[in-house]
């Protein structure tokens, strides 16, 4: 699946040396992301883990063009990433739905406000919400689907615009633990499938930011562990399993325990150094 970064081949998404500072209400400064390189190659699910408030979102806001750098460079396909673009494509934590639409309509608007004839974008949709198995809640509307329906909704969403680029923050954390463990596996399944019809067809290029370390793990093809903030990369782990993955089988072989084990042995430490500033600031 994953190609990485053959020698010569532009990496899907750079940063390099990039910092974000930003101005507080009171007209003090905060750095949330300093020094910054990270890569992630065209078709690699890259999985970013790191204590809270450390800066992992503002990192996905930079790739996303939403905030721009301070100082250094964000790249996409090579050129600087100059606001959002139709590529690149957004699951948060929050679900991102008209509550006036239904389910199909919801996932018609993204092909619709990139120009997709109505009768197309509504086959696509149908076709996306077939594949996450919701081709019979086609006619509701969100308050009437379960968190875990409303989360197909919205990879059916984002899936549905083909994107290159796939930008995920904490999507699963709402939910219980059984449908966050089914919501990977379909995850897993939707982005193997996402090649789409875009030319020299891949599978989209992922950054999916978790606080679950073994979600990050039964993921990717890298996970990437930041120090406690301000974000700067501390280690990237390759993930070495055999796809396909299901993550319920996954997380029991010895080599994912072994991972998990090395990982958490470096992640952990920067969680104690974040509570510790955390319990410093309290007394
Ligand atoms: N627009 C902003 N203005 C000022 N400070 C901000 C802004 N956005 C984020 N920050 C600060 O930057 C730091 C990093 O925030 P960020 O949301 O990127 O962390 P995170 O690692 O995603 O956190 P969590 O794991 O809790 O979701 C935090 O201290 C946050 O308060």
């Amino acid at each position: 699946m994953n190609s990485g970064n053959r020698p010569g081949s532009v990496p899907a998404i750079e940063l390099r040396g990039a910092s974000k500072v930003f101005r507080t209400p009171s007209g003090g400064v905060h750095t949330a992301v300093r020094d910054l390189d990270l890569t992630v190659g065209r078709g690699e699910f890259v999985a970013v883990v790191g204590p809270t408030g450390c800066g992992k979102s503002t990192t996905l806001t930079l790739v996303s063009g939403l905030e721009e750098p301070t100082e250094g460079e964000v790249l996409i396909d090579g050129g600087p990433v100059e606001g959002i673009r139709p590529e690149v494509g957004f699951v948060f934590q929050q679900d991102a739905v008209f509550p006036w639409r239904t389910v199909l309509s919801n996932v018609a608007a993204g092909p619709r406000f990139r120009g997709v004839p109505k009768a197309e974008a509504r086959a696509r949709a149908r076709d996306w919400l077939g594949r996450v198995g919701l081709a019979a809640f086609a006619d509701r509307y969100p308050h009437q689907l379960s968190g875990g329906q409303r989360k197909r909704v919205a990879l059916a969403q984002t899936f549905v615009n083909d994107p290159a680029i796939l930008l995920m923050d904490e999507p699963f954390s709402a939910l219980d633990v059984q449908t966050r463990a089914l919501m990977s596996d379909e995850l897993l399944e939707l982005w193997g499938g996402s090649r789409g019809s875009r030319p020299g067809a891949q599978a989209a290029s992922v950054v999916f930011v978790t606080h679950d370390l073994e979600e990050a793990i039964a993921l990717a093809d890298k996970v990437v562990v930041m120090t406690a903030g301000p974000a700067t990369v501390k280690e990237v782990f390759p993930i070495g399993l055999p796809r396909p993955r299901k993550v319920e089988s996954v997380r029991l072989e010895p080599q994912f325990i072994e991972l998990y084990r090395e990982i958490w042995a470096c992640l952990g430490e920067e969680v104690r150094i974040t509570r510790e500033r955390g319990a410093a600031r309290v007394a």
